[in-house]
């Protein structure tokens, strides 16, 4: 495992926003658009502070998420919500956002649509991909009812989410959609997800959904 470790969180991000905007902008010389995903959740807001300021042209940028609670975007806990408060502001405003929510009760009913509309946006330049204490990466959860379709060689770009404990049901990125990305970076802080992703990379991903991804993928690590 290519594992990065920093003395704190906030030099992680500036770092890892570093990359992430070094990443995009040699992307964007070849003259078309590129692809950003990012996670939801508490490790990326820093991050998303430090990158919304970079000198590209973030008008050729497809921004995505890695998953998303099925919730409205005024919702506290929406990932969307997050991004575009603290990401796509200053110069990152420019960028396309393409939200995986979408008003409906359920994810089954809208979720067509919201693939169609991630097509053009695939393969993706740069996954940020975040990770939970229980493994999980995106919305990929152990016990997750749709997690071997969300691992599956021939998965579809998005699966629904529902697993033991959580408050709503999910949206997630596949592991082939993650997987099929030209960078792939996960950013965890604290011992216990360090702890949790060493014991992951001898599991397989049924039980560990984060070894699914740790393939050429570069670890960024905090206190
Ligand atoms: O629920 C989620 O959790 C993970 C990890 O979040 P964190 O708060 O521990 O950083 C996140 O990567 C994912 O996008 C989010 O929906």
């Amino acid at each position: 495992m290519n594992i990065i470790d920093y003395a704190d969180a906030d030099l992680m991000a500036l770092d890892v926003a570093q990359l992430i905007a070094g990443e995009l902008e040699d992307a964007l010389m070849s003259g078309g658009r590129a692809t950003l995903a990012v996670p939801g959740g508490e490790t990326p807001g820093a991050m998303f502070d430090d990158l919304s300021g970079a000198d590209l042209d973030w008008d050729r940028v497809d921004v995505m998420l890695t998953d998303e609670r099925w919730l409205p975007e005024v919702h506290v806990r929406s990932n969307a919500r997050q991004v575009k408060e603290r990401l796509l502001t200053d110069r990152a405003a420019a960028a396309r956002f393409h939200p995986l929510y979408a008003p409906a009760e359920r994810p089954d009913d809208v979720l067509a649509d919201i693939e169609a509309g991630l097509v053009p946006c695939l393969p993706i330049t740069v996954a940020l991909i975040g990770m939970g204490t229980d493994m999980h990466v995106a919305s990929l959860f152990p016990g997750g009812d749709n997690l071997a379709t969300g691992l599956a060689a021939e998965a579809p770009i998005l699966v629904p989410m529902q697993a033991p404990g959580l408050s709503e049901a999910r949206v997630s990125l596949t592991a082939r959609v993650l997987n099929g990305a030209l960078s792939k970076h996960l950013m965890i802080t604290g011992n216990p997800k360090r702890n949790a992703l060493e014991k992951a990379a001898h599991m397989s991903p049924e039980d560990a959904p984060v070894a699914a991804i740790l393939e050429d993928c570069t670890v960024h690590w905090a206190p």
